[in-house]
């Protein structure tokens, strides 16, 4: 008996459900109806002009403005005090000049597990020589001080932070903007973990085509791109 592709799909849970958001300032909607789901292990980008709103809608989901209409809801919870911390646990917010927060990139990397919630979890040294590898980072940066790293470096980093703390879900503002080939593909070859989720906004047409669902922002609107890029 032949089984419809449906069928075949094994059905995901939803992580990030907007459903007809709306996000006003006072004299500006900056966000109009707009609706999307993110599944586990979703590769999802948000491309369009500079100023549609994409940073906007990562912004709203980690509670930074106030929703008019509409229901967010992360891992089937509406987004509340309670879900907000849920979204912290779980979620790394990588913007496009994440800081650091210490002298030196060793203390940067460590800096969480100092916080009662992370120190059973302090990585070793190997570990973290590792997961900067992983990113095209030279060991010989963690004695360097946070000042002198460069933006793409920084961006790297605070990546190798949420991986270190174990984050499932990274919401990624450009990270790829900045990098060269060789250390763009190690971002990418991170990303391919089907464990990790995640929703972006980019303009890179080679992190766009990494991605297996794209949305056009226009004026706050939100519209599918449909694409054949897995
Ligand atoms: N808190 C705010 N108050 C007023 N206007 C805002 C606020 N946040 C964002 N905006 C405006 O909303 C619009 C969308 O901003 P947003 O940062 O989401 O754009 P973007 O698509 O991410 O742009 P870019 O690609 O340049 O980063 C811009 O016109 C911005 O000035």
């Amino acid at each position: 008996m032949a089984t419809s592709p449906a069928a075949l799909t094994p059905l995901m849970p939803a992580i990030i459900r907007f459903s007809h958001v709306t996000v006003s300032v006072p004299d500006k909607t900056l966000l109009h109806d707009v609706s999307f789901t993110v599944n586990t292990g979703d590769k999802a980008v948000l491309c369009g002009k500079s100023g549609s709103g994409k940073s906007t809608v990562l912004k709203t989901l980690l509670g930074l403005l106030p929703v008019q209409e509409g229901v967010i809801e992360f891992q089937g919870q509406p987004l509340n005090v309670a879900t907000l911390a849920l979204i912290r646990r779980h979620t790394a917010y990588i913007g496009q000049e994440p800081v650091l927060g210490a002298e030196t990139v060793h203390e940067a990397l460590l800096l969480p597990f100092r916080f009662k919630a992370h120190r059973d979890a302090l990585p070793s040294p190997a570990r973290l020589e590792e997961v900067l590898a992983r990113l095209g980072l030279s060991p010989a940066l963690l004695a360097q001080d946070c000042a002198r790293v460069s933006g793409g470096e920084k961006q790297r980093l605070a990546l190798a932070r949420g991986l270190l703390l174990g984050k499932s879900v990274y919401l990624l503002d450009e990270v790829t903007s900045a990098l060269d080939e060789d250390s763009k593909q190690a971002v990418f070859a991170v990303f391919a973990d089907p464990a990790l989720t995640v929703l972006s906004v980019a303009h890179d047409p080679d992190w766009l085509a990494c991605c297996t669902k794209m949305w056009q922002m226009a004026d706050g609107c939100l519209s599918e791109v449909s694409h054949e890029y897995a």
